[in-house]
């Protein structure tokens, strides 16, 4: 089966930060796929990319099996697009803006008024079609942004954080959307910072860290590929790094430790993976091995493998910690 996109070695730099390097992935047909990554990982430029918005530097970008440099102009017939800021003439009302849409994608009028009524019902948005978009809360006005994304019935849906800073109710009328595209097999590429949300909607995911993949399948896969427990300990609320290695070499050295991790962005917390069917078990040897030697023991938390893990095995340290990273490096705006 042709693949709905396909992103073969893209590589995209701006001055001498290299924003992609490299990356590569396919996207079935009807298939929602997530990519994930922290703040300046690439995903938006990636996007930009695949949307014809930005000339990549090098690599194979393709559509529903045309080529995004070749016909750029069929290939945006195919594509719905909703970037992460919202940018809507708050005078009209919603909607005036999707007709104005409509118009702009030379919609018949019969059409046009049928795509309005199905976007306005599936966002949960026809309560307020009439009013002035000025009135709306940013989780409206995110709705509305992707109720124009989809009124030309795009293949291709390629949504960057369609979720960001939404209230609760938003999120969950962008989830059931999401569901609905699925269900008429709309193919969705969708970057997000949620993995609770990548995790529940994506049937394959692509974790991606400065411009590279990193993992690449299913949620579930990814999990199983972690494997294990994990078990996460503080020795105090800050160690000091010597302390911390040699506490990781210690349990380390453990026969049902598979593996430690030194999470240098939260205190050197220690990242057990642990090979034991009730982790709570481990516990106590874990604690006696730390005394043994001296060591105190400030706090302990078990958990299942979560999509942050992947990330965390590939990288050293969580997404969220990652994002920080980045935040406090500065990023720069996109012009
Ligand atoms: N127009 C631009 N000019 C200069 N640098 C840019 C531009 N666009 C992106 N970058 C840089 O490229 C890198 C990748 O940015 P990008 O926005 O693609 O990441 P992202 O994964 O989408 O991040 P976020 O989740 O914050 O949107 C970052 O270092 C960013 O500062």
């Amino acid at each position: 089966m042709e693949a709905a996109i396909r992103i073969e070695d893209l590589h995209k730099s701006y001055g001498s930060t290299k924003a992609v390097d490299g990356l590569s992935l396919t996207v079935a047909p009807g298939q929602i796929y997530g990519l994930l990554g922290p703040n300046g990982a690439g995903k938006t430029t990636t996007l930009r990319c695949l949307c014809t918005l930005e000339r990549p530097d090098r690599g194979w970008l393709e559509v529903a099996g045309i080529s995004v440099a070749d016909d750029p102009r069929a290939v945006r017939q195919l594509l719905g697009y909703v970037a992460q800021e919202i940018a809507l003439d708050k005078i009209l009302t919603g909607r005036e803006l999707l007709q104005l849409q409509a118009d702009l994608y030379h919609l018949s009028r019969a059409a046009a008024r049928e795509q309005i009524a199905q976007m306005l019902e599936l966002l949960d948005l026809s309560e307020r079609a009439d009013e002035r978009i000025k009135t709306y809360s940013g989780g409206l006005m995110k709705r509305l942004d992707l109720a124009a994304g989809l009124l030309h019935n795009p293949k291709v849906l390629v949504l960057d954080e369609p979720t960001v800073g939404l209230d609760i109710q938003s999120r969950l009328a962008v989830w059931n959307f999401l569901r609905e595209l699925r269900r008429r097999g709309v193919t969705v590429l969708l970057t997000s910072h949620y993995l609770e949300e990548i995790d529940m909607l994506a049937a394959r995911v692509a974790i991606i860290d400065r411009g590279r993949l990193i993992a690449e399948g299913t949620p579930e896969e990814l999990k199983q590929r972690v494997g294990g427990e994990r078990v996460t300990l503080r020795i105090r609320e800050f160690s000091p790094a010597a302390e911390a290695r040699e506490a990781a070499a210690l349990l380390g050295a453990l026969p049902f430790v598979k593996e430690v991790i030194i999470n240098e962005a939260q205190g050197n917390a220690l990242y057990l993976v642990v090979a034991a069917a009730d982790p709570l078990s481990t516990v106590p040897t874990l604690r006696e091995e730390l005394t043994r030697s001296g060591l105190p023991l400030f706090g302990v938390a078990l958990a299942r493998p979560s999509l942050d893990d992947v990330f965390l095995a590939a990288t050293g340290q969580t997404l969220q910690d990652a994002d920080l990273a980045v935040g406090s490096r500065g990023k720069k705006k996109r012009k």
